[in-house]
């Protein structure tokens, strides 16, 4: 059994697996315009942040049905479960969806039928985070927060995600003091292609509890400071990180200079389909000293959002203090 963890930052359409892409392409009557598997693999080879999302946003469109959001999100659990993941937070992105005439209804219900099950057939508890695209509008991200409220006994907060340089968080300040006021819990990527000023905006004024990379804080001291002493999570990706070159390789990954900063850092997999691995891959690719994995594993519950269950925290967390490698 790998070391217990929980994944913190997770997008469920970035775990579409080219099998499975093909295998709802064909159940839908999608054209895909790729000839097999290892077409899709080889258009794995990205620049940076945004083509990435040019392939991740056309793949997308063979999700059609509550049981392809069913299926998705079933695929990742039992993977995340076979890699030590005892706890999910999953972000989803319903603008991508809504543009294409697949309405909230279907994809919550469809993510929900995996995910309320996930605990009885995988050991593993989950939550779901509904994500704003950052290049879309403010007050398109307030219409899908709007479309949200019937399904809010199921969504557990907000984040923003999508290309980042050029959205700064402020734009989304309405948005996130209205899901404030509805009860949800506020994260947003930022500092992953963005500057560390983004991650200052999404904590002062987007009032987020967790910042999504967070890597360009680095080149903030004040804000490193700030962070350690607030304790705000950050969620790292480091094979995300590589693949969409915001470092040049693992060696030179600022993950352990950011443990020894004090950095309250979490490992998870963002992409995984897209970016070679899932969250225990990425552990393992840093090739980290045991008890920084133990850190690390330990981070991931104190940063999760199980507040209201703290005797399930407690539980996972003695898991990880008694786990021998
Ligand atoms: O890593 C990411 N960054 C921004 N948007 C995203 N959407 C999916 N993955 C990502
Ligand atoms: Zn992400």
């Amino acid at each position: 059994m790998p070391l217990p963890k929980a994944e913190l930052h997770l997008h469920i359409e970035g775990t579409l697996e080219p099998e499975l892409a093909f295998a709802l392409a064909a159940r839908n009557g999608v054209e895909l315009p790729y000839a097999d598997t290892d077409a899709i693999r080889a258009a794995y080879d990205f620049d940076d942040l945004q083509s990435f999302l040019n392939l991740y946003y056309e793949l997308m469109a063979v999700l059609r049905t509550e049981r392809d959001f069913a299926d998705l999100a079933d695929a990742y659990l039992a993977r995340a479960a076979a890699q030590g993941v005892r706890h999910a937070e999953v972000f989803f992105d319903p603008q991508a969806h809504l543009a294409r005439g697949v309405s909230m209804e279907t994809v919550v219900e469809g993510l929900w039928r995996a995910l309320g099950e996930s605990e009885t057939r995988h050991g593993v508890s989950t939550r779901l985070i509904m994500c704003f695209l950052r290049d879309e509008s403010a007050e398109s991200a307030m219409d899908t927060l709007m479309a949200a409220k019937p399904y809010l006994d199921r969504i557990t907060g907000v984040g923003l995600d999508s290309a980042e340089v050029g959205h700064p968080p402020v734009k989304f300040r309405e948005v996130y003091e209205t899901a404030a006021a509805l009860g949800l819990r506020r994260v947003a990527h930022a500092g992953e292609e963005g500057p560390p000023e983004y991650v200052t905006e999404a904590l002062d004024v987007l009032g987020v509890e967790r910042v999504d990379h967070g890597l360009r804080c680095l080149e903030d001291p004040a804000l490193v400071a700030r962070l350690v002493r607030d304790r705000i999570p950050l969620t790292v990706c480091p094979l995300s990180n590589v693949r969409l070159r915001a470092v040049p390789d693992l060696a030179a990954h600022p993950l352990p200079a950011m443990l020894d900063a004090g950095l309250l850092c979490t490992v998870n997999s963002d992409d995984p389909a897209y970016f070679g691995g899932y969250v225990d891959d990425n552990f393992r690719a840093l090739n980290l000293p045991e008890e920084r994995q133990r850190e690390l594993a330990r981070n991931s519950f104190l940063a999760s959002f199980l507040e209201d269950d703290e005797e399930k925290r407690a539980r996972y967390l003695a898991e990880v203090d008694a786990y021998a490698w």
